[in-house]
């Protein structure tokens, strides 16, 4: 395994190896011969320097070392931090378990990440004097905090896995607080347990001192404390049907409080970690199957181990030999069986998180039925489906067949050792050593042992489940509340004079730079606008300077005051954000509102709605502020929502309006509205904007370029158009095609036109005539408008929104090609008999686009012309076309290829996430 990881060949001088390294282990005592051994594999046939035994050597020997319980460590956040550190400790000491266990998570990063021969890279470089920020830009080409991000991400996030004992004890952690409940729960049990433990000696009094000598005393005396024991016990059981049906919510409950205390303090990068249906399934499902348990079955088993400890009381009393063989074969008889439930309990985990899974691709599946449907990928879905059916059918099987195994192997081992204790006895009172009597008190002794076995047997499969579900509870709250939070308590002075960013990088996952050395500032109030094609960074940038991110170097000030030092609610009191997601809150249009800020007046909530020019609207409903808006808001349109949405941004005034793209998801009449209202509220404070139509551009103080999560160029409208750079490139695509006020009319002029290489060479006018047929059409998200493959469609042209060109795999799955924005085009092939479309185009946002039709193209083809004229324009676009077709079939075979080649190497999964992106 050792030399696996390290890509080595294990066999070639391993004797000498092994011999030098069992001198180590001589020379010094108490160290693992496994770990001298990977130390001398470094060392000589690697070449590695001493810093590397540490960290390396000790990671590898973890890895390769199969004792389970040395693994028994969950890593988190802060385990990957201070990886300088780590290898310095390493390198110094002996390495204690934790150190060695993230050792070990990290040479299997490294190992899985960048492949053994990075790993051999990695542990060479690691040179006496040499930082671990240098060993990581050198063989990663990464900054360490780069490197530490990526390998936190790889961290697999869950706790170790626990047994029914540890379940034990943090379901009494939760029972602590209901002293009563419990007491009466616990008074009720011992009055169960005495009774069951007395019942047989009474009933030996009874035989040997009442019934054989005739005695009526004896016989009357037993039976008033047989009746009277019984009666007691009838109360004892109601009071802990009471208690346990008490202590059972109550204390999930308490849970739930805390699992969503959790929830709201996890930040958005360990949120992303989760799947759709984890969360949820942990509140619907989860915390139910605890809590039945807990009232099923917690009370049944701690019953039944006190009716057993109380008989086994009993039975030392009867006699000690007989007692002391019981003890012995009852302890094997419940070890063995322990085997089985490890494997049970690890079971019942894996079918609770393949569950989460399966609930995480339904939710998913119901919210883009629409998108499932038009893109047919209907089958694909079914194919994935079935793939996550049958994985929860292995999963669910082997829950149930090692649950029922671990109690099946509890009775046989019980009835085993009943047998062997009946055995005993009869052997015991042949030798005349124990009475017949104590013979008869022993069985009626196994019966109610082997009676309070089968008991805790029959619940235990439920137990285990349980068990699975608390695993699943304890990953969420086990997370650290990880919300950045301020590392002082800064205010900085109103009114605020200067917002910047000041060589901010940033990464999601530690892959790749989100953004790369970002520096920008700018006095406050100005209007800046964010611009660059799409995944450049731009809502990276308002993602930081909300701080729902950190970023990874360098700061983000506000005046001079870098925001992780000023405490979250005062940054929140700062800064709005209005972004595309305009979902409300269930509940009446006065609350979405004023959750901007808890405790206004309604004053205060109607002039924010003023502001965001949605209260007249509200004033015409029936029910005014108090009209309930639906689940989501679904009872108001696009705009009403974002309105509100804006007017509970502005109710806490705040100094920074944020804005990501606030409009692109409404239709473009609300979008031209709510631009209008937006430029009234953003005049007198600083706002950051980002957008796609540059139409804004113009009138904004600042505009920031990025591409590839750098700022390639940042000035006013007129000087980045100057520098004839990326913006200008961009203003040339997007200027000339106009939307009126409405919001409905496009206007593209004749220049723009002959810009598409299409047109370029049609005479003036015929162009003229071409833009007379073109149509404008408004597209709502999510429609398909050309399918791979078909035939049919029109040739479009984008004046608003984003359109996604695709096509499928051979696995089913859809490959994004390109994401088109405004200015681009598509469908041209559309125009030409008989050629399929090569890619399927799905609106990725509400779109307005102009169109035009083969049958019009002809039209104009037609006007005015002799045949020969005419096949002379329809030729110069056949043959524009065809050069067109085939560069666009070249690189579509490339980006398969690279696709299949990338396919092969990685799981199903991640075609899947590509078609998701
Ligand atoms: N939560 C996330 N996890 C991982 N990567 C992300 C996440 N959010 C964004 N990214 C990646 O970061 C890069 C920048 O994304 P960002 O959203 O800032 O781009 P953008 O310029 O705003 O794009 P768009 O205009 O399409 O919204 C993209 O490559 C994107 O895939």
């Amino acid at each position: 395994m050792a030399s696996e990881l390290l890509g080595i060949e294990a066999a070639a001088g391993s004797p000498s190896l092994a011999k030098a390294a069992l001198a180590d282990v001589r020379a010094h005592p108490g160290k693992a011969a496994g770990l001298a051994l990977v130390e001398r594999l470094l060392s000589e046939r690697l070449d590695c320097p001493q810093p590397a035994l540490g960290l390396i050597g000790v990671g590898v020997f973890y890895l390769a070392s199969d004792d389970p319980d040395a693994k028994n460590f969950s890593l988190g956040m802060d385990d990957v931090n201070d990886l300088s550190g780590l290898a310095q400790r390493l390198a110094a000491n002996a390495p204690q378990p934790r150190d060695a266990a993230r050792a070990g998570a990290f040479v299997r990063f490294l190992h899985d990440a960048y492949g053994a021969a990075v790993l051999q890279e990695f542990a060479r470089a690691m040179q006496p004097g040499v930082s671990m920020s240098e060993v990581c830009g050198k063989v990663t080409g990464k900054s360490l905090a780069m490197v530490e991000l990526q390998w936190s991400e790889t961290l697999s996030h869950e706790p170790p896995m626990r047994g029914v004992l540890p379940f034990m004890r943090w379901t009494a952690g939760l029972l602590k607080p209901y002293r009563f409940f419990c007491g009466m729960l616990v008074v009720g049990i011992l009055i169960q347990t005495l009774y069951a433990a007395f019942m047989p000696l009474w009933l030996h009094q009874l035989f040997d001192e009442g019934i054989t000598p005739h005695n009526a005393g004896v016989i009357w005396r037993t039976l008033a404390l047989l009746i009277g024991g019984f009666l007691v016990t009838a109360s004892a059981g109601l009071a802990i049907d009471f208690s346990v049906s008490t202590l059972g919510p109550r204390a999930l409950n308490d849970v739930r409080r805390r699992v969503f205390d959790k929830l709201l303090l996890l930040s958005s990068r360990t949120l992303n970690r989760f799947k759709g249906g984890d969360i949820v399934s942990i509140f619907s499902t989860d915390i139910f199957i605890v809590e039945n348990a807990v009232v099923r079955s917690v009370a049944g088993i701690v019953g039944k181990v006190f009716l057993m400890i109380g008989s086994l009381v009993t039975a030392v009393d009867l006699d000690w030999r007989m007692a002391l063989a019981t003890v012995l074969l009852l302890a094997i008889a419940f070890w063995a069986p322990r085997q089985v439930a490890r494997y049970a309990v690890k079971a019942a985990y894996e079918r609770k998180v393949e569950d989460g899974k399966l609930a995480g691709f339904i939710k998913e599946t119901a919210q883009l039925l629409p998108v499932i449907r038009t893109l047919d990928i209907g089958e694909h879905r079914r194919g994935m489906f079935n793939e996550y059916a049958d994985t929860i059918y292995k999963s669910s099987y082997r829950q149930y067949l090692m649950g029922e195994l671990t109690s099946r192997a509890t009775v046989f081992c019980i009835s085993a050792a009943q047998l062997g204790i009946i055995g005993l006895g009869a052997g015991l009172s042949l030798t005349g050593t124990v009475s017949g009597g104590v013979v008869v008190a022993y069985i009626g002794l196994l019966l109610a042992i082997g009676g309070a076995a089968g008991g805790i047997a029959s619940l235990l499969p439920a137990a285990i489940q349980a068990v699975g579900s608390w695993q699943r509870i304890e990953s969420l709250l086990a997370r650290p509340a990880d919300v950045p939070d301020a590392q002082q308590n800064a205010v900085p002075s109103l009114p605020l004079s200067r917002v910047a960013l000041q060589d901010v990088t940033f990464s999601y996952t530690g892959e790749r730079l989100n953004l790369d050395n970002v520096t920008l500032q700018t006095p406050v109030p100005r209007r800046v606008a964010l611009v660059g094609p799409s995944g450049s960074g731009k809502s990276t940038v308002i993602n930081l300077l909300s701080r729902s991110y950190d970023a990874l170097s360098g700061q983000v000030l506000l005046n001079d005051i870098d925001i992780r030092k000023i405490d979250n609610q005062t940054l929140r009191s700062f800064i709005a954000v209005v972004n595309q997601d305009t979902t409300l809150f269930e509940g009446s249009i006065r609350y979405n509102i004023g959750i901007g800020h808890m405790g206004a007046t309604d004053e205060q909530i109607e002039q924010a709605a003023r502001d965001a020019e949605i209260h007249d609207f509200i004033t015409t409903l029936p029910n005014g502020y108090d009209t309930n808006v639906g689940e989501g808001g679904k009872l108001l349109s696009g705009g009403q929502r974002q309105r509100i949405v804006i007017a509970r941004a502005l109710l806490h005034d705040p100094q920074i309006l944020l804005l990501d793209e606030a409009t692109s998801a409404l239709d473009a009449e609300a979008e031209a509205a709510i631009n209008e209202t937006l430029a009234k509220i953003s005049a007198k404070r600083m706002m950051f904007s980002v957008t796609h139509r540059l139409n804004s551009c113009p009138d904004m103080d600042m505009i920031c370029v990025f591409r590839d999560g750098k700022l390639v160029e940042q000035g006013t409208h007129d000087e980045l158009l100057a520098l004839r750079g990326v913006y200008a490139g961009m203003w040339e695509k997007q200027a000339d095609i106009s939307i009126g006020s409405s919001g409905q009319d496009v206007e593209i002029s004749i220049e723009r036109l002959r810009k598409i290489p299409l047109f370029a060479s049609v005479p003036q006018d015929d162009l003229e005539s071409i833009r007379h047929m073109l149509r404008v059409e408004e597209v709502p998200a999510d429609t398909v408008l050309t399918l791979e493959g078909t035939t049919t469609g029109r040739f479009y042209i984008i004046a608003r929104g984003m359109v996604e060109s695709s096509v499928l795999l051979g696995d089913g799955s859809a490959l994004i090609m390109e994401i088109l924005e405004v200015g681009d085009f598509f469908g041209e092939f559309a125009l030409l008999e008989g050629i399929p479309n090569p890619t399927t185009c799905r609106t990725r946002l509400p779109c307005l686009l102009l169109s035009l039709s083969r049958q019009d193209l002809r039209h104009v083809a037609d006007l005015h012309r002799t045949a020969d004229e005419q096949s002379e324009l329809e030729k110069e676009i056949v043959a524009t076309l065809d050069r067109r077709l085939d560069a666009k079939l070249e690189e579509l075979i490339g980006r398969r290829m690279a696709s299949r080649q990338r396919g092969s190497a990685a799981r199903p999964a991640a075609s899947s996430a590509e078609s998701s992106a």
